[in-house]
């Protein structure tokens, strides 16, 4: 699905999807802005979702916020490359702009739950590279959810008690990452994004690029 760009060092790679999931509160919203920020050559996949704003966010930015029967019509008109139901809310990952990003030469990243995983998975297993993220203790999932100030009593209990069966998925995924400390986190996944750059799998122009060597040495 991907034609591909150039790596840093000027050889042609396919663009990769890298995926980062975790139960709510385990970081990875944060661990997501890091990358952006300090990643050249990675876009975010910004998701659409019915659940309501939270204070801070940005429509367009965090997410697309978008009513039910918006949703719908993105799911009838095959506008999203996958979505799923979470919390009662609809997300899903608009097509166009992920295609273009990768289209471009791009890296996508994309923040989405176990069930989207599993979707992009079956459509481009070979592109997907997948971290899943953990709390280092279920009492700092919980500070977390309460220190981040942005859902009510309810709406944490609930995440909590999900908490439980979206872990249960950490086997599906290529790379775990436990989040004690951010800027440690942050490194191990900053890690596993450039070593996978690296793959040869991916870097499409190698053969071209050996080639010219040897003909250099032959020269
Ligand atoms: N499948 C899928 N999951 C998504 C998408 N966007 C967000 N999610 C997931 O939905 C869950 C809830 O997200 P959110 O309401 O922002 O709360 P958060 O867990 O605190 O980030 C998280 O597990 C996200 O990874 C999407 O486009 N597709
Ligand atoms: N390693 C960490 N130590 C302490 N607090 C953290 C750490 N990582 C994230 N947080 C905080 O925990 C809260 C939840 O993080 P967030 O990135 O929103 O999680 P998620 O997107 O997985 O729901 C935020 O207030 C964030 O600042």
């Amino acid at each position: 699905m991907t034609t591909g760009g150039h790596g840093t060092d000027g050889v042609e790679r396919r663009g990769l999807m890298f995926v980062l999931s975790s139960p709510s509160g385990a970081g990875k919203t944060t661990l997501s802005r890091l990358l952006i920020e300090r990643m050249p050559g990675l876009r975010m996949s910004v998701s659409a979702t019915t659940r309501a704003m939270r204070p801070g966010e940005v429509d367009g930015r965090d997410y697309l916020f978008v009513d039910k029967p918006r949703f719908e019509a993105m799911v009838k008109g095959d506008e999203l490359l996958e979505w799923a139901t979470v919390f009662d809310n609809r997300y899903g990952t608009p097509r166009g702009p992920v295609e273009a990003a990768l289209s471009a030469g791009q890296d996508v990243l994309f923040d989405i739950d176990w069930q989207g995983t599993q979707q992009l998975r079956e459509k481009a297993r070979a592109d997907v590279v997948s971290v899943f993220i953990l709390p280092p203790s279920a009492a700092d999932l919980e500070k977390r959810l309460h220190s981040r100030a942005q859902d009510s009593d309810e709406v944490i209990r609930k995440r909590m008690s999900r908490a439980s069966h979206e872990m249960s998925h950490w086997a599906e995924y290529d790379y775990i990452v436990i989040n004690h400390d951010v800027d440690a986190a942050f490194a191990e996944v900053q890690s596993i994004l450039k070593a996978e750059r690296l793959k040869r799998e991916r870097r499409v122009g190698l053969v071209g690029f050996v080639r010219s060597l040897q003909g250099q040495l032959q020269g």
